[in-house]
């Protein structure tokens, strides 16, 4: 069997055409979306993620700002520029770009970002509205995945999916989001006993764990569904996911690719998050 690759990129651009269309029909309203994306520090990775969604926010006609701080920045003035940002009525996405040096607390921050705002969902009170089934800011990257699954038909409904990686901003909310389609779901992680006999019974599998090529064919049961979330970058520069992309094809039925698979449909749905702020959805 040789997978179908479902190509996040493509489908990226498909959703920001009609994102675009509806950022038009805003603005005939007077509705500006606007994004303004805090980046603490030079780390080169966090400044070519957050150029990407800069990008990607003029693709579809959004306005977007970047905050740049140096990474001396005290907690508290980082507190201080997110309270402006929480009072203007301009901002309607705020975004702070993950990791923060060590000395500043990562939840005093996330907690400081007024929820409606919120376009990453990792504040607790969209968390708990996420949980309990609730309309609102759903978190980018899980957002993404589901998104892809539902443009294959792919049934999620009854299945068993296997989430390796428990993070609060990726392996914990696609768990989540897996449960609220009624899948299945077990979560896996460093601390897991017998990983491949419990992801060789998944229909769906999502590898969220940061190494490079750790799943390959042997983790996977014949016909499954393989989300790859991993972003590592190699020696040469070059991009790979978790997951051993020709071995993981002879065995599942789908598969993602790394570069073009999650990343940028994650990016997608922080732009489908801004214009939720900016029509004032999310109470
Ligand atoms: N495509 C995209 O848009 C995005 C991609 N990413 C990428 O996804 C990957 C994961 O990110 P993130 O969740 O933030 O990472 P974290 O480092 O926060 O989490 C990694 C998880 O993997 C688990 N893990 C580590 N080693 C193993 C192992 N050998 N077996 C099983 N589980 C293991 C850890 O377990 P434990 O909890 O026990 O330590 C942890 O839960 C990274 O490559 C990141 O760059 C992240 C965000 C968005
Ligand atoms: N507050 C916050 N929100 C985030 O959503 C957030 C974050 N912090 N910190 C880091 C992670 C990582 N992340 C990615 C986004 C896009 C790509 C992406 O577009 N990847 C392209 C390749 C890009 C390239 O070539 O460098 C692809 O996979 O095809 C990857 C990773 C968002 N994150």
């Amino acid at each position: 069997m040789v997978a179908e690759v479902i190509n996040g990129k493509e489908l990226s651009m498909q959703l920001k055409l009609d994102m675009k269309k509806e950022v038009e029909y805003l603005k005939q309203q007077n509705i500006l979306p606007h994004l303004t994306v805090v980046l603490v520090g030079n780390n080169p990775a966090s400044r070519s993620y957050v150029n990407g969604k800069k990008r990607a926010s003029e693709e579809v006609g959004i306005s977007s700002e970047i905050v740049e701080l140096p990474d001396t920045v005290t907690e508290k003035e980082l507190l201080q520029t997110i309270e402006q940002l929480n009072s203007d009525n301009g901002v309607h996405g705020i975004l702070v770009q993950l990791p923060l040096p060590d000395h500043i607390n990562v939840e005093h921050i996330i907690e400081s970002i007024d929820p409606k705002k919120d376009v990453d969902g990792f504040h607790p009170y969209n968390i708990g509205k996420m949980m309990t089934g609730q309309d609102t800011f759903l978190p980018c990257t899980p957002y993404g995945i589901i998104t892809m699954l539902k443009s294959k038909n792919i049934t999620i409904e009854g299945k068993h999916a296997v989430v390796i990686g428990r993070s609060n901003i990726v392996g914990k909310p696609v768990g989540q989001l897996l449960l609220n389609e009624n899948a299945t779901v077990t979560y896996c992680h460093s601390k897991t006993n017998n990983l491949k006999e419990i992801t060789n019974t998944a229909d769906i599998l999502i590898v969220a764990v940061g190494r490079p090529n750790v799943i390959d064919k042997a983790y996977i049961k014949e016909g499954a569904v393989v989300i790859d979330v991993g972003i590592n970058r190699l020696e040469d520069g070059s991009l790979t996911g978790d997951v051993d992309f020709e071995s993981a094809s002879e065995q599942a039925n789908y598969i993602t690719p790394v570069p073009r698979g999650v990343g940028p449909m994650t990016i997608t749905m922080l732009l489908h998050n801004t214009i939720k702020a900016a029509k004032g959805l999310v109470k």
